[in-house]
């Protein structure tokens, strides 16, 4: 069979280069190449710090699928690049492996317009994390019996969108499983604004940005009498790779996009 030929975006960044590690690794798969925002023309093999591939970097994502022939793009990049390239990768018959998080609501269901009229598969995980996807859906469970719920979510401090993306789908998970609930006194008042955390649908989103973490998660159920906490910890980024392995597995019989890792878990 075939090698699966994978096109990585952000290969210098914390996940992207964990993700040309398991590349390495993993037999059937390919790196074809690279987009970066720098170093058009290189070789990943003549970057610092990264395996030694001959595929070639490419800073135009365009003209990289027009001169490169590949499979799947697995885009670990930025908010505002990681939409576009999801996009154009669309466009371009390849299918996308998405981890970059902040994608809005209308792009997400642009993209998943985009992916039915082209008949592509796409998966775009807030987290690959299993365990991270465990959480989500004990979260969702405990929820029909807890209502009364608030995340607390902890990410290092380069990290650009708040609150994260996990904490986001976790929210949306719980909506599932609960009635609307405005949480808290109903005449609270912030004193200082954003005390309280960001709002979905009534439950709290709480976002800490130090120095040392990685990507953790608390979701914290409260009733009368005793809470419940069900907590995720990546200590590292080679926690997310086997669910970007099992998502490239699965885009490839897929002609929808699947939002969510669960969605591929039997
Ligand atoms: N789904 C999941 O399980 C996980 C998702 N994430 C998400 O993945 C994304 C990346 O995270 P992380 O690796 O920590 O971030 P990093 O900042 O370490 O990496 C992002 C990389 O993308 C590069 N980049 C920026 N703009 C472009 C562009 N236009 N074209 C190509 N590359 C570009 C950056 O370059 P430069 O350094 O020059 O700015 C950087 O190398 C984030 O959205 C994060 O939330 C993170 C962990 C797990
Ligand atoms: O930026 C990160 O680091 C992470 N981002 C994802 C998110 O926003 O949920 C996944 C994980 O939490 C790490």
């Amino acid at each position: 069979m075939n090698n699966v030929r994978v096109i990585v975006a952000g290969p210098r960044g914390k996940m992207g280069s964990e993700a040309l590690r398991m590349i390495e690794k993993e037999e059937g798969l390919e790196l074809a190449a690279c987009i970066d925002r720098k170093h058009n023309g290189e070789q990943v093999k003549d970057l610092k710090g990264l395996p030694a591939f001959d595929a070639f970097i490419y800073e135009d994502i365009e003209e990289c699928f027009q001169a490169v022939e590949a499979d799947i793009l697995v885009d670990l990049t930025t908010p505002a690049f990681g939409y576009k390239h999801t996009k154009t990768a669309l466009e371009y018959g390849i299918r996308p492996v998405v981890g970059t998080t902040g994608f809005t609501t209308a792009q997400l269901e642009e993209l998943t317009d985009l992916a039915e009229e082209k008949e592509l598969g796409v998966v775009i995980a807030p987290n690959f994390a299993l365990g991270a996807v465990l959480m989500m859906q004990f979260s969702k469970w405990a929820a029909k019996y807890f209502p009364d719920v608030e995340i607390i979510e902890r990410h290092h401090d380069n990290k650009l969108d708040a609150p994260s993306g996990t904490a986001v789908k976790t929210a949306q998970l719980i909506q599932e499983a609960r009635e609307s609930k405005q949480q808290g006194h109903p005449q609270e008042k912030e004193t200082i604004e954003g005390a309280r955390g960001a709002d979905i649908d009534g439950m709290k989103i709480h976002s800490v940005r130090l120095p040392g973490l990685v990507a953790h998660q608390e979701v914290v159920f409260g009733s009368s009498g005793q809470n419940l906490t069900i907590k995720h910890d990546s200590f590292h980024r080679e926690s997310f790779m086997s669910g970007v392995k099992l998502a490239i597995d699965h885009v490839q019989k897929l002609d929808v996009l699947v939002y969510g890792l669960e969605n591929l878990l039997d």
